[in-house]
């Protein structure tokens, strides 16, 4: 690990007020993981007030899956960095996947959206990856290489401070497969490589996560590679004791 581990929580399209509280509550009973463990969790927006309520006592952060790129204005549907903000946001997701496949999100969406978040003075959690036909056709790193490049550019000097990178195959969500700890780590070091050309300060310092049904078992060893600081975490986050088994798996030896 190079950074504080970091694990974030992307609920998508689920949960409850139950829900939070249970987390919440769950997470406020382990002051020492998240004294190690940054825990950030992105419940849909409308959850996030009931979130915002209780973040600090859980000793967590709140964070959003989407957000415009635009400041207010005529965007029926949308939210904007600083409504967000309103509501104890400091994590933003942007180029997930189900974004850019399901809602038409494309690299240029995703490098004006990482550039509002960032002047927002938020935190961006870029998401990669690639398909199974590409990696078949040993295009993972070309595919990776070309959405780094389209959502960083053009960013402030000071960007590493609030950027993340969260490696994840598409053929590894929410499908029960997983890329092995060595594949993983395989393309984090190449994406370690590619921040340091991209961006010129600090780069060293970009937490660098993988998601791609990451469970209680496997945690562990994808967290142990050298290039892997946390994990994004789909469907194993909506359970307080699943996801509690996989902050501990991100905390220092
Ligand atoms: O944002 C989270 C990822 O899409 C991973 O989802 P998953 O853990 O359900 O595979």
């Amino acid at each position: 690990m190079h950074v504080q581990p970091l694990v974030i929580a992307n609920w998508k399209m689920n949960g409850s007020r139950e829900l939070v509280n249970a987390m919440s509550s769950a997470l406020g009973n382990q002051s020492a993981l998240t004294e190690q463990v940054q825990v950030v969790i992105c419940p849909p927006a409308t959850l996030l007030p009931a979130l915002a309520e209780q973040a600090s006592t859980a000793g967590i952060a709140c964070g959003a899956q989407t957000a415009s790129a635009h400041a207010g204005g005529a965007h029926t549907g949308e939210l904007s960095l600083s409504l967000l903000q309103e509501f104890g946001v400091s994590y933003v997701l942007v180029g997930h996947s189900e974004r850019r496949q399901h809602y038409g999100e494309t690299d240029a969406d995703v490098a004006a959206k990482t550039k509002a978040i960032i002047a927002a003075g938020c935190t961006a959690v870029v998401c990669v990856g690639e398909t199974a036909q590409q990696r078949e056709q040993e295009q993972t790193k070309a595919v990776i290489g070309e959405q780094l490049a389209a959502a960083l550019a053009d960013l402030p000097d000071n960007a590493a401070t609030k950027l993340v990178v969260a490696y994840e195959p598409v053929w590894a969500i929410g499908t029960g497969l997983t890329a092995s700890p060595e594949q993983a780590q395989d393309v984090h070091a190449f994406i370690r490589e590619n921040l340091k050309k991209l961006i010129k300060t600090d780069a060293d310092l970009i937490p660098l996560l993988y998601g791609g049904s990451v469970k209680s078992d496997n945690a562990a060893s994808l967290f142990a590679e050298q290039d892997i600081d946390g994990g994004l975490i789909g469907g194993a986050s909506l359970v307080a004791d699943d996801f509690i088994a996989i902050c501990s798996a991100a905390k220092p030896a």
